[in-house]
């Protein structure tokens, strides 16, 4: 569906664990936010410290294990799973005399790779021209310099040697050019609302599933991947429900600690998000690292201002905990959480009732306001305790 620049590059990747915890699942997403971005993991070398050295990140004992592990493996780049300043990053390729990325480098390196619509593409770039700024007086010239490799990827890397001024002229069109854009966008979603069509927004972890459910429920034919960002650019299809009709809009997923300088960029993708009636939260009830995920998500959702919206839980493959298709009610009688499989199609017809009563609800509602798709539900459905076959987790969700 894309085309991947066959980097191949050797990865040395290196975790340290901070007192953060969650060490193991940190470590298995930067694995595979590694291969996402094209690099074959050829080890990792893991470490704990109080805090961060300043200077290199690591100590230097850590640091030289680095060396020997590059060497042994004859690897050629190093990903730390932090945020490295612009000083330990220089300081780290001296040393290590190889090129040295961070996690936002890694993560704006895959969303180069999948950016590709017009505005995506601008998005990307405009967040990897921030990152750069403050990375620009190092330049390349220690390093053999290497096109297209991880983080020198996309838009972004031909600006690389130009200076800060036209940097700077850069970043301001660039965001000229976006506010332009989410200007349209804002328009085309006005003209949604007076049309009295609820808006869903899928939002989730990255890899949770979100693209499987969007192409089962509106059979678009979304990419959808084992791989991490597969999805960058929102797509939005009409669906039918029982109640009336609803937008489905598919779009990026989230991480933990997702760079600043990317959630700034998608600000307009991620306004349309924050402006949705209703949240579908896909969350892989599978994965270990489920309730953390859960946490980041919200946690976004509450930055870009779209912690109010309504949300349906989404616990999405069943098919892999062998969990029965159902769905809980709260208090009001509103479906607050559909089990089911997106895979498998189990328990989608619980998910289409879910979005029949809520676009129910949004057209017969007098003041359709952003909460008004849900939140009356209560009226008309008193609290009739549905199929809820509880789980014992159902404690830890809030939202
Ligand atoms: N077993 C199982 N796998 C699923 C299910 N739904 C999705 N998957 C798999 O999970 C992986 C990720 O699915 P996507 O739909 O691409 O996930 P996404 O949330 O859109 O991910 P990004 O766009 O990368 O944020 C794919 O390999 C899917 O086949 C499910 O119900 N059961
Ligand atoms: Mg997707």
């Amino acid at each position: 569906m894309f085309e991947r620049p066959a980097s191949g590059e050797r990865a040395v990747l290196v975790q340290l664990d901070l007192g953060q915890g969650a060490v193991d699942e940190r470590l298995s997403e930067l694995q595979l936010l590694a291969t996402s971005a094209g690099a074959t993991v050829e080890a990792v070398v893991r470490g704990r410290r109080a805090a961060p050295d300043s200077a290199l990140f690591a100590g230097r004992g850590k640091v030289e294990e680095i060396a020997e592990t590059l060497r042994v493996h004859d690897a050629d780049l190093v990903i730390f799973n932090h945020a490295l300043s612009p000083a330990q990053q220089r300081n780290l390729e001296r040393a290590l005399e190889c090129r040295v990325i961070d996690r936002t480098a890694l993560i704006l390196d895959i969303f180069a790779l999948r950016a590709r619509s017009h505005e995506g593409k601008l998005q990307v770039e405009l967040a990897q021209l921030q990152h750069l700024a403050t990375r620009l007086v190092r330049g390349w010239t220690h390093l053999e310099r290497q096109k297209g490799g991880i983080g020198l990827r996309g838009p972004g890397e031909t600006q690389l040697e130009t200076d800060r001024r036209l940097l700077g002229q850069r970043v301001k069109m660039l965001k000229t050019r976006l506010a332009q854009l989410g200007r349209q966008r804002q328009t085309r979603r006005r003209q949604r609302e007076r049309r009295d069509v609820l808006s869903v927004s899928l939002v989730g972890y990255t890899n949770a599933g979100k693209s499987t459910l969007f192409n089962t429920l509106t059979k678009a034919g979304a990419y959808a991947a084992d791989q991490l960002f597969a999805t960058l650019d929102t797509t939005s299809r009409k669906l039918f429900v029982g109640g009336g009709n609803v937008v489905l809009s598919d779009t990026v997923g989230f991480i933990r600690d997702l760079p600043h300088a990317l959630v700034a960029a998608f600000e307009a993708t991620l306004e349309e998000t924050a402006s949705a009636d209703v949240l579908l939260h896909v969350v892989d009830s599978a994965s270990e690292d489920r309730d953390a995920q859960i946490e980041a998500v919200n946690q976004v959702l509450a930055e870009i201002g779209a912690g109010d919206v309504p949300q349906i839980l989404v616990w999405n493959k069943i098919d892999l905990t062998r969990a029965a298709p159902a769905v809980e009610r709260d208090d009001y009688g509103r479906i607050r959480r559909v089990f089911l499989s997106a895979r498998t199609g189990e328990g989608l017809g619980l998910l289409r009732d879910a979005l029949a009563e809520a676009a129910h609800d949004h057209a017969s509602s007098a003041s359709p306001g952003p909460e008004a798709g849900v939140t009356h539900a209560g009226a008309e459905a008193p609290a009739q305790a549905a199929s809820s076959a509880t789980s014992p987790d159902t404690a830890s969700i809030q939202k």
